[in-house]
């Protein structure tokens, strides 16, 4: 066990700000995943995929296409760095650091606050799984153990009624 363990804390995020820089495949898989949370995010990149796009025409998502720059983190509670330039991940890092906002680096584990987990969700049962950053694979594949079992517990259920 090299990294640290981190805490899972379950927060309320529909009051909060939550900036994704990045529009590519990673910042879409984390905002689908945050908008079951929240509506309360907004996304900065002068690119985005389609999906991102749609989100941002339908409001689901405040969709700023544009490099970022400091203002935009003003009042975040939470911010996801996942564009493809290192260098500037690295300064969202340390900028958020001195604002003392809650950041995630996409490309680098020892810059992150916090990680984003695997969920599973079912009515009030919200399950994060994180392996500390060490095993995204392995994140992933007790996530879908546990949606197995869920799932499987669900029809024993049923079938008792
Ligand atoms: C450390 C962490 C930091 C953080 O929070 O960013 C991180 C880091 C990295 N992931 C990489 C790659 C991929 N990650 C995934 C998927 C998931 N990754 C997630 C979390 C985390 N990923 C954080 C904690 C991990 C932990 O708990 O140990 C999940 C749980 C949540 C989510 O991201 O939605 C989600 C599964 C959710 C689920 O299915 O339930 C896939 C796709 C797949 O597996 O299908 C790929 C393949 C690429 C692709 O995406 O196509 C790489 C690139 C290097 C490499 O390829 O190894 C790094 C960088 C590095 O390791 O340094
Ligand atoms: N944690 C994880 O699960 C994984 C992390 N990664 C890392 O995540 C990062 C993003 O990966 P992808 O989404 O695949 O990349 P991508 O290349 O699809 O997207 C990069 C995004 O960054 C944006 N961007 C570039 N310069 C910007 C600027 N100045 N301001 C705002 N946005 C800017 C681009 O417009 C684009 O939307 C990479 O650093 C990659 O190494 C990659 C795989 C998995």
């Amino acid at each position: 066990m090299k990294n640290k363990r981190y805490f899972p804390m379950f927060i309320d995020l529909s009051d909060k700000k939550i900036v994704v820089v990045g529009g590519g495949n990673i910042a879409t898989r984390r905002i689908r995943t945050l908008l079951q949370f929240t509506r309360n995010i907004t996304a900065i990149a002068p690119k985005s995929t389609m999906e991102l796009q749609e989100l941002g025409k339908t409001g689901y998502v405040n969709l700023i296409t544009r490099p970022v720059k400091r203002s935009d983190f003003d009042m975040a509670y939470m911010v996801i760095a996942a564009t493809n330039d290192w260098k500037l991940n690295d300064e969202i890092y340390r900028v958020c650091k001195e604002e003392g906002i809650y950041v995630n680096v996409a490309d680098d584990k020892s810059k992150c606050d916090f990680y984003f987990p695997g969920i599973y969700m079912k009515d009030e049962v919200v399950i994060g799984i994180t392996a500390s950053g060490l095993d995204h694979s392995r994140a992933k594949k007790v996530r879908l153990a546990i949606q197995e079992a869920m799932e499987a517990s669900d029809d024993t259920d049923n079938s008792e009624e």
